[in-house]
């Protein structure tokens, strides 16, 4: 069995370099891997994703949230292979033919190559947000919905709130890397996630990685916040 500490990716975002590997390295071995996302990629590039990660460093999660034609995404995905990341994102909302160019583009990282992962519904967003940008089905039913076209379009898995790990789940089998951010301790502030349950929750819920920033990385003491994580997972198991 999996064990839950190996579970969770520390996002870590940040534009600043000695920040980024100051938490990293805080966290190291409580986790078992580093997000690191757009504004880090932003301000740093592929060389501050290299000076945080290292040689033989933890699973890096390059979390880009590819959105663009075909071709565009294809070629950012090949052009981070370097980098080796083991998941890389890209938008379901960008369509069928997308997804697919960029699971191929990854393919050409052969035996390394990064697993891509669609973001179905950004955690951040409600039923009342969907609506204002003209969706109407339920969110539930939206997530349900592209990520089964992306299961289609041959990516190896989403980006989903835990609300909807379980359907999910029973919707594209036990395969479907299911990546789960929106994770939020009791005892810590919710921020701007909407849609959000505990870390035991979305493990019960069959989440196979939860994603998990603040909590951890607005601590005081962030390998403690992972360690009390981890706690609270295996209690509840
Ligand atoms: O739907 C999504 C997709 C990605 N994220 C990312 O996860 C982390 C969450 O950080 P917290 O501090 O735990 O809120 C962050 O990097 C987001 O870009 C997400 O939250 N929701």
């Amino acid at each position: 069995m999996t064990s839950p500490a190996s579970r969770i990716f520390c996002a870590v975002d940040t534009t600043e370099i000695d920040s980024a590997r100051r938490t990293a390295a805080q966290v190291n071995g409580a986790v078992g891997g580093i997000k690191l996302g757009l504004e880090f990629f932003i301000a740093q590039g592929p060389a501050g994703v290299r000076a945080v990660i290292g040689e033989n460093g933890p699973p890096l999660f390059l979390d880009l949230k590819l959105h663009d034609i075909p071709n565009t995404v294809a070629s950012g995905i090949r052009s981070a292979l370097p980098l080796k990341p083991a998941f890389m994102t890209i938008h379901a909302s960008g369509g069928g033919a997308m997804m697919r160019a960029a699971a191929d583009a990854a393919a050409e990282g052969g035996a390394e190559r990064p697993k891509i992962l669609a973001v179905t519904v950004l955690t951040s967003l409600d039923e009342d947000d969907l609506r204002g940008v003209g969706q109407a089905l339920p969110v539930a039913d939206q997530v349900t919905r592209l990520a089964l076209l992306a299961k289609e379009s041959g990516v190896d898995g989403v980006v989903c709130s835990p609300a909807e790990v379980a359907r999910l789940r029973a919707a594209c089998g036990p395969d479907f890397i299911l990546m789960v951010p929106g994770i939020r301790p009791v005892w810590s502030a919710t921020n701007d996630q909407k849609r959000f349950m505990t870390p035991a929750e979305a493990v019960a819920a069959g989440a196979d990685h939860l994603v998990i920033g603040r909590p951890i990385t607005a601590s005081a003491d962030p390998a403690a916040a992972a360690r009390r994580i981890v706690a609270e997972i295996e209690e509840a198991a």
